[in-house]
């Protein structure tokens, strides 16, 4: 087995969360932490067993060494851009934190110049690696090997809301529109990103509201998309209030339940009116971010510089979205 060397970057939230779970997976090991300050560095490093000496205040420095071949970048949204092209610069592999940037043109920057390098690049965006995101996938592209989609027929309303209470005390880059914070990056990208999984494309219509805090960065986004024919997936992203309801999807002939919670979910059931639920369940490893790790070395193995299970094209357009959800929405 081919053993890849990761440097961590960010010694805040996902810097204590992530680790854990890239060494549980075997082949995996932190060969380097990059902070802004040594000393965030050396506590990190303590926490996670690593040495001292693969301590770093200088990206490139820490980046820049034949034993790293993956950076992970667990920094605010308004370092994402210039940290992946960084890497890159150095042909290095990366793996960067959603949401994927603060707007397209620095998301179109990054994966462009990721692409003319042929450098691999992914955007962490844990729930989508997930066992039953997995499934969910396959259902809604016909490849489910037990659901058939034309049993469950064509989605027609999706219902995800997501609440993680928070506060500027405790997670300050959220709440920090110069850190590029706020509930559509932080909660709602999961909402987006598991309604393209179910409608396959974007929405042609929105509409809502999407409420700034005292901060200046939105808090409660309240919005509902439309689909050709009229389906509509309507979420409600929060990042004061907590909600830990199911995601709910009703197909012509079903539908499907995805137990809370549902952006990394250990239960849904299916069931096909009047003739069939299946249940399906699935453990979740640590905090569930190994999924993310299997998938980075799944590409790599194969030589690949893109997922096809998330494309750079869907984070592109992900912040495309919400650039306009943003200057449309706001009030
Ligand atoms: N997948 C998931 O479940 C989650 C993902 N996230 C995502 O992970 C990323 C990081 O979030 P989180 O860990 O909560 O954020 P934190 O603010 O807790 O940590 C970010 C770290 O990035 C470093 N950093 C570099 N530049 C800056 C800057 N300009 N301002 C502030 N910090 C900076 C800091 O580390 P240092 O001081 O050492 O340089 C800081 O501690 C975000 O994109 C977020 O959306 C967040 C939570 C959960
Ligand atoms: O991605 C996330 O999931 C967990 C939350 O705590 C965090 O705000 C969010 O960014």
């Amino acid at each position: 087995m081919t053993t890849r060397g990761w440097v961590i970057v960010g010694t805040g939230l996902m810097g204590k969360l992530f680790p854990p779970d890239l060494i549980a997976r075997p082949g995996n090991q932190i060969v380097g932490i990059v902070s802004r300050n040594k000393e965030s560095a050396i506590k990190l490093a303590k926490m996670h067993g690593v040495s001292e000496d693969l301590c770093f205040t200088d990206f490139d420095a820490a980046v820049n060494r034949p034993e790293v071949h993956v950076v992970y970048l667990g920094t605010p949204p308004s370092e994402h851009s210039r940290q992946v092209i960084a890497a890159v610069k150095h042909g290095k592999a990366v793996l960067c934190e959603k949401p994927f940037t603060t707007n397209k043109k620095e998301a179109v920057e990054a994966v462009e110049f990721a692409r003319k390098q042929k450098v691999f690049l992914l955007e962490a965006l844990f729930s989508h690696y997930t066992p039953l995101w997995t499934a969910l996938r396959q259902i809604f592209r016909g490849e489910h090997h037990q659901i058939s989609i034309t049993d469950l027929g064509r989605p027609l309303h999706l219902e995800a809301n997501i609440g993680i209470p928070q506060n500027p005390d405790n997670a300050p880059s959220l709440f920090s529109s110069k850190c590029g914070g706020g509930a559509l990056g932080a909660v709602s990208v999961y909402p987006i990103n598991l309604a393209y999984t179910v409608f396959g494309e974007r929405p042609t219509r929105y509409e809502g509201k999407i409420v700034n805090g005292a901060t200046n960065v939105d808090e409660v986004n309240d919005i509902t998309f439309e689909y050709e024919g009229g389906a509509k997936a309507h979420f409600l992203g929060r990042i004061r209030e907590k909600d830990s309801a199911p995601a709910i999807i009703k197909t012509e002939n079903g539908e499907i339940i995805v137990d809370a919670p549902w952006w990394c979910p250990k239960k849904m059931t299916v069931r096909i009116d009047g003739r069939s639920e299946i249940v399906l369940t699935a453990q979740i490893d640590g905090k569930g971010y190994g999924y993310e790790v299997d998938e980075v070395n799944r590409c790599l193995d194969e030589g690949l510089i893109e997922s096809p299970v998330f494309d750079l094209n869907r984070s592109i357009d992900i912040m495309d979205l919400m650039d306009e959800l943003k200057a449309n929405l706001t009030q």
